[in-house]
């Protein structure tokens, strides 16, 4: 049976090291990080995340400022907030959760925020320097992935790895980032021809398409290791449960290992938040970032030498 990898675990030690390096940050340099959060609406998964944001941003010792405006928000008030943001100083990372309302073009929201400030990563600023192998703030999800990769492979240089999904959230960056840590990257997506042997060729699997259990036993290398970021709820009440893209039955008698949902990719999207916000503020500030900045270096304390 394949080995879980523990996403929940991993987030707190990441969480951990990050209160760590705050708490020096405020009392050395007089830096409190400070996080920003906009929601706007009433979706119910949406609400849950921005609370757990702020909730672990404070818990880290981060200043944490959350906006709730109401599904109707004109997208000129949203911007005009946007723009308040960028321009204080105790906000060191800008967030808009996702999705927003159809009547808001998210392109306009995206290119509207500080790219400094931009701890999504996904300004196309940042996304250009990702791609060109650059220092820009790279999307959290993904880098929670390479992280519960290191973390259970240790080197990734060499290894064949096939992304399943081409959004702009995870797929694409999750490539550009993989290709930094020396992987043979494949995406595949909806138009690939023959998914199932495609997949079959991957040391490294991750299903990033939002279709529960599509990815099937006979469709894993035996011993790959298979990263799950899909979650969709499924049921109501009592038979609410979330289920991500894996058949986690069948690829566990295939698979080395497997992220399970939840509990696997879903958490360390926030701590890698937490993380991006605290680089965003060393950058600010002139200070060195933590040592650890790259999601596959994870042997070393996030604790950097001029502490
Ligand atoms: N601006 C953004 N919007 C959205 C992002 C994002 O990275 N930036 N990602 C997702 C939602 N998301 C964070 O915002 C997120 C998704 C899932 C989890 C998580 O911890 N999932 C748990 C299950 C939680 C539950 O009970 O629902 C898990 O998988 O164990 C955290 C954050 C879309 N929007």
């Amino acid at each position: 049976m394949a080995t879980l990898i523990d996403g929940k675990t991993q987030a707190r030690e990441l969480r951990d090291a990050v209160a760590g390096e705050v708490q020096r940050l405020t009392h050395t340099q007089d830096v409190v990080p400070g996080l920003a959060v906009i929601l706007v609406g009433e979706d119910p998964a949406s609400q849950v995340y921005v609370r757990r944001k702020g909730q672990h941003a404070r818990e880290v010792g981060m200043r944490s400022v959350e906006h709730t405006l109401s599904a109707s928000t004109p997208q000129r008030e949203l911007l005009a907030l946007i723009a308040e943001l960028n321009a204080d100083p105790g906000v060191h990372g800008i967030l808009v959760q996702l999705p927003l309302p159809t009547h808001i073009d998210p392109e306009a929201v995206i290119h509207a925020i500080d790219p400094a400030k931009d701890v999504d990563g996904f300004h196309p600023l940042n996304v250009g320097s990702l791609a060109a192998g650059g220092k820009g703030l790279a999307p959290c999800t993904p880098l929670g992935c390479v992280r519960l990769l290191a973390s259970h492979l240790g080197e990734l240089a060499g290894r064949h790895a096939v992304i399943l999904g081409r959004s702009r959230i995870v797929g694409r960056p999750l490539a550009s980032l993989l290709l930094r840590e020396d992987c043979t990257v494949t995406v595949a997506h909806s138009r690939t021809v023959n998914l199932a042997k495609v997949c079959r060729q991957a040391d490294i699997l991750v299903a990033a398409v939002g279709q529960p259990g599509l990815v099937q036993g006979d469709w894993v290398k035996a011993g790959a290791t298979v990263i799950d970021v899909g979650i969709t709820r499924l049921g109501d009440g009592e038979e609410r449960r979330l289920v991500g893209d894996v058949d986690a039955a069948s690829v566990s008698r295939v698979a080395g290992a497997l992220t399970p949902v939840p509990g696997g990719v879903g958490p360390m999207t926030i701590a890698c938040l937490l993380h991006n916000t605290l680089i965003a503020a060393c950058r600010q500030h002139g200070l060195p970032e933590p040592s650890a900045a790259s999601p596959a270096d994870t042997s070393q304390p996030l604790v950097h030498p001029h502490a």
